[in-house]
């Protein structure tokens, strides 16, 4: 059965895709199946991986509206055992569309209910928004992962977050957990990264990763090669660092760190 982990954090840049791409590349090399659905209109997972958007016929808005099969729009990827059913600009008119439709909030979850024994995770890549997207998201999740950028304001919209996955508990998906919180973006070279680390700490507690992800260029640079940090650069920090957070996602699901 596939565990199935929203990226979410409705603050713009703070590292959702770049942590979608490269945790289900680093989990996917350790040999589990691993599918990501992007589900921001942006698209920037499904280029980040490197599918050209021209070259897709259907994509996830296909999916919500249209209701055609999920697998219909798998892509595999340039990382083994890593497929993608992307996004392009065609997702943003379902924000609007979805809210005049029968059963709006659980279409991605029975679109996923139908892959759910071809692969050991699904990481779903949110828009910088809480809109039907991000509900239909979190409506077919088992948890969320928030990647918090160490910066001031870190913790800004966090609460209006946690509500909205408080409602979507209450209406829809009564399990659905705080998978964790991940700081991404350290600049080690302030003080004030470490101010902020140490904020989040107390607040979330044992729900922060050990691993803490700085600002790196080759993370930056990997995207625009249309790879992963693991196929860009196997050997680089941020690669390193990751796979550390794929041992930690691993070990919170039970799951052997093969290799
Ligand atoms: N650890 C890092 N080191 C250096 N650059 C990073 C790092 N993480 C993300 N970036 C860069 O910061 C920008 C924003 O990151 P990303 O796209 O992952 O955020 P996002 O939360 O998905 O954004 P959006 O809210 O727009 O969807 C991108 O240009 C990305 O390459």
């Amino acid at each position: 059965m596939v565990d199935i982990i929203s990226i979410a954090n409705q603050k713009g840049g703070v590292g959702k895709t770049t942590t979608t791409i490269n945790l289900a590349a680093s989990i996917a090399n350790r040999g589990y199946h691993v599918l990501i659905i992007d589900i921001d209109p942006q698209g920037n997972a499904t280029s980040g991986l490197g599918i050209e958007k021209s070259t897709i016929d259907k994509d996830i808005y296909n999916v919500l509206v249209d209701e055609i099969p999920l697998t219909e729009t798998i892509h595999h990827t340039g990382t083994k055992n890593l497929d993608i059913a992307p996004a392009t600009i065609n997702l943003s008119g379902a924000e609007t569309e979805l809210i005049s439709m029968m059963a709006r909030e659980t279409r991605l979850k029975s679109a996923l209910d139908q892959v759910a024994n071809d692969y050991d995770f699904a990481f779903i890549d949110c828009p910088p928004s809480l809109g039907q997207l991000s509900i239909n998201a979190f409506t077919a999740s088992d948890s969320i992962l928030i990647p918090v950028q160490s910066e001031y304001y870190a913790m800004e919209g966090l609460s209006q977050l946690l509500n909205t996955i408080r409602l979507v508990q209450k209406h829809f998906n009564k399990d659905l957990a705080v998978e964790g919180v991940l700081l991404t973006m350290l600049d080690a070279r302030t003080n004030l990264g470490a101010e902020v680390v140490k904020e989040v700490q107390s607040y979330f507690s044992e729900k922060v990763y050990k691993t803490i992800i700085p600002r790196l260029t080759k993370l930056a640079e990997a995207p625009s090669y249309g790879q992963a940090i693991t196929e860009y650069d196997s050997k680089s920090r941020g690669a390193k660092l990751y796979d550390d957070l794929a041992k930690e996602v691993l070990k919170a699901h039970g799951k052997r760190l093969k290799k």
